[in-house]
């Protein structure tokens, strides 16, 4: 038997299964591939669709998570998919397998998460499914959105020459992981944590979809191609590579590196470029842009106070690539968070 590989098993479980007509018929415009799917809704707008799961002991844990906390990624992780697109999030199912152990307070935590985002991003949560789990708790988000037609932004459309971007620092998250990992103290309040720390946690813990950044890039009419970061610099920047059938060159000096992470890297020996390659659970969006609208995107940026950096470039030469500050060049490899390795 061989190993299972995250990216290979979707591939296979998908490649070739149904016929281009029969999805053609059904209005698919983007099916599996991207970070949500697209399908023919009313004449001037597009129905898009994602779904993300958060399993106990793989994506939380006591030490790591409050239980609001866990309702609150939950859905923010799922916006942020949305977001990737350009569009608008709308309506959202939710999905709850529940071990014996949990109790009714602890739910209704969960769900005071859930609705805090749901509120603040203008979901209406309509139903879902309840049932029991052997041993841990699983909770699935399904979310629509809606996106003008054929305006949805594609990871398979980056031109060589573009600029690289992203919309806010990398590698807290990780950081903010590997702090509660290492504390060990379950249930832990952001009370209780000092203020150098508190950023990293908070960005683990409530990661802010962007879904601002999404829709201005979408109306600027100006974003060449766009993909979320729940994996990892490298492995997003990889997907858009894959997708546009073109290659990425990351500029190291031009990385932001957040004060907070860099000192905590300090702290505890670790390089900040490993969690803002292959950490993951950012929730930017990473995407490119031809150069002759990096200005412009800038101040429409600036003037919402989002942060836009500009961090590489589209190549021809495939695959992704980082320049070092005394400018060697060196491949990366598609390593960062994938399921089973
Ligand atoms: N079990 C599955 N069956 C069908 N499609 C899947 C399955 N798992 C993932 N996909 C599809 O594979 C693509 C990549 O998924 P994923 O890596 O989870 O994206 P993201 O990181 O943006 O959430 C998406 O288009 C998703 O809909
Ligand atoms: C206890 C714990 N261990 C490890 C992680 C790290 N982690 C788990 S899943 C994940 C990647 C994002 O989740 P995934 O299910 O791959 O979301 P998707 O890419 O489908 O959006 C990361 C970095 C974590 N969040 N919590
Ligand atoms: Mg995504
Ligand atoms: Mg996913
Ligand atoms: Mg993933």
């Amino acid at each position: 038997m061989s190993k299972l590989d995250e990216f290979a098993l979707i591939q296979f479980l998908n490649h070739k299964k149904q016929s281009e007509e029969l999805q053609q018929k059904l209005g698919v415009i983007k099916g599996i591939g991207d970070d949500a799917a697209v399908v023919q809704h009313s004449p001037g707008s597009q129905l898009v669709m994602t779904c993300d799961t958060m399993v106990e002991t793989i994506h939380f844990n006591p030490y790591t998570m409050l239980d609001e906390d866990v309702g609150y990624k939950a859905l923010a992780s799922n916006l942020s998919d949305i977001a990737a697109m350009g569009a608008v999030p709308k309506h959202a199912l939710i999905s709850l397998s529940i071990p014996k152990h949990y109790s009714s307070s602890r739910l209704k935590k969960i769900y005071k998460g859930l609705y805090e985002c749901a509120n603040e991003f203008e979901v209406a949560i309509i139903g879902g499914d309840t049932s029991k789990s052997p041993k841990h708790l699983n909770i699935s988000v399904t979310l629509t959105g809606e996106v003008e037609t054929n305006q949805a932004l594609l990871r398979s459309n980056a031109k060589v020459n573009d600029l690289l971007f992203v919309t806010g620092f990398l590698g807290c998250s990780a950081a903010g992981l590997h702090y509660l990992l290492e504390k060990q103290e379950r249930h832990l309040t952001s009370a209780k944590l000092s203020l150098d720390i508190q950023p990293l946690v908070q960005a683990h813990r409530r990661p802010i979809p962007q879904m601002k950044a999404g829709r201005l890039l979408l109306e600027s009419k100006r974003c060449h191609s766009l993909n979320d970061i729940s994996d990892g610099l490298a492995s997003e920047a990889h997907e858009i590579s894959e997708a546009s059938k073109v290659g990425i060159l990351i500029n190291e000096d031009m990385i932001p590196i957040h004060p907070t992470l860099r000192a905590y890297c300090d702290l505890v020996g670790k390089s900040p470029l490993d969690w803002i390659l292959y950490g993951g659970e950012d929730y930017h969006l990473l995407g490119t842009v031809s150069r002759s609208n990096v200005e412009y995107l800038q101040s429409r940026f600036q003037r919402q106070g989002i942060p836009f950096f500009i961090l590489g470039e589209v190549i021809d030469q495939k695959g992704v690539h980082i320049k070092d500050q005394y400018g060697n060049i060196k491949k990366i490899q598609k390593e960062g968070y994938n399921h089973f390795n």
